[in-house]
């Protein structure tokens, strides 16, 4: 699709869009709530009543947030049920299943989603959340490349925005987060799992890393301090460049993950280890991962705008489009080939 008439489908998406925010919340099955709330979790059953009392409850929302899920709601009218959000009562805390086939790339519609859902997670109280995905093989493929590939510049803009919120949400969250990486997990989908407190990967022929490089992008400095954070400034320094993606064995050595276990052991092994810190003081926990993890934050915080501007910038350059074009059409080909 050509700039012009992707331009002029957001135009038009923008000009038809009349549905409200709670409309955009439903697409996400989201049920949740602790004490008094009504929620559905593995171990209680939800009913009707209880649905309509979580869809009607107002979330904490930032302005940005509400004015992108009117201004795009429109296009993910079609994509129902992006994650599948449970709680589990006795423990208070939350699985999150990322469910968007066919890689769980994160669009707009998806990001904004899991803002919002992360945002109600919060504030009904959840201590602990649990992200994985709900397909075979696969974490997530990072940022959906169509965003990013000959963009309509107000979304691009949005899009980016919705980024920067969701990892400042998770990267600084008071829930103990815990990645269970059953598939591969490239590019934004390794940064959202560095975001968690621990990651659990299951063993097999998985994959994980920042492969911007061989995408012909640059990684944004919040991806590479995150990096940086997690496996230490000089495995970083070679993985940035080389773009590389660690086997399950190479990510633990390095740790990129923090274990390494048999697929059908992750779910027991996430478990164990939520059970492990959720004996911690949750206050203290919390200052804790403040303490390394705010000067991080803040130099984000600080420059959103300009990172915004940056992106924007250079990922519309004539040359980064043509690299993107060639490896969206290669990715194709592959896919095709199979
Ligand atoms: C000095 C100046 C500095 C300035 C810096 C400023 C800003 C920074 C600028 C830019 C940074 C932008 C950051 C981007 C981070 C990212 O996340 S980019 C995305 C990177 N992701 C990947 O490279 C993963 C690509 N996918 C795969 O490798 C494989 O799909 C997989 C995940 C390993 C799964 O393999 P599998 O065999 O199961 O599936 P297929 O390959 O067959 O794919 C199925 C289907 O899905 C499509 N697809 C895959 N990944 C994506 C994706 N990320 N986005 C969109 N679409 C994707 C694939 O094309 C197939 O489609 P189909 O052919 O239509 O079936």
């Amino acid at each position: 699709m050509s700039m012009a008439s992707k331009s002029m489908l957001n135009a038009q998406a923008l000009a038809r869009s009349r549905l409200s925010y709670r409309c955009y919340n439903h697409l996400s099955k989201i049920h949740v709530g602790l004490g008094s709330t009504p929620y559905s979790t593995k171990n209680s059953k939800v009913t009707a009543s209880h649905q309509a009392h979580s869809l009607l409850s107002p979330c904490k929302l930032l302005s940005q947030q509400k004015a992108t899920a009117r201004k795009f709601s429109q296009r993910s009218l079609g994509q129902d049920n992006l994650l599948d959000v449970s709680v589990d009562s006795s423990s208070g805390v939350a699985t999150l299943k990322m469910q968007k086939p066919p890689v769980n790339s994160f669009s707009l519609e998806f990001l904004t989603s899991l803002c919002i859902n992360l945002d109600k997670l919060h504030s009904d109280g959840c201590r602990g959340l649990v992200i994985g995905s709900s397909l075979p093989k696969i974490f997530s493929a990072g940022l959906e490349i169509t965003e990013m590939y000959q963009p309509d510049e107000a979304r691009l803009r949005e899009f980016w925005r919705t980024l920067q919120e969701f990892w400042i949400k998770l990267y600084g969250s008071q829930m103990i987060t815990i990645a269970a990486i059953t598939g591969h997990s490239p590019a934004g989908g390794c940064l959202v799992s560095m975001c968690c407190d621990h990651r659990v990967m299951a063993d097999g022929k998985l994959t994980i890393g920042l492969n911007e490089t061989l995408l012909g992008i640059v990684a944004p400095r919040w991806f590479s301090d995150t990096l940086i954070n997690t496996v230490g400034h000089r495995e970083a320094e070679r993985a940035l460049q080389l773009g590389k993606l660690y086997s399950p064995q190479e990510a633990v050595a390095v740790g990129l993950v923090d274990q390494v276990v048999p697929l059908e052991s992750v779910a027991a092994t996430v478990e164990s280890t939520m059970a492990q810190w959720l004996k911690i003081p949750s206050h203290a926990r919390h200052l804790s991962k403040l303490q390394l993890r705010q000067p991080t934050l803040d130099r984000l915080l600080h420059t959103r705008q300009e990172d915004i501007d940056n992106f924007v910038s250079f990922i519309t350059k004539e040359s980064i489009q043509k690299s993107l074009g060639m490896y969206l059409a290669a990715l194709k080909q592959r896919s095709k080939a199979k």
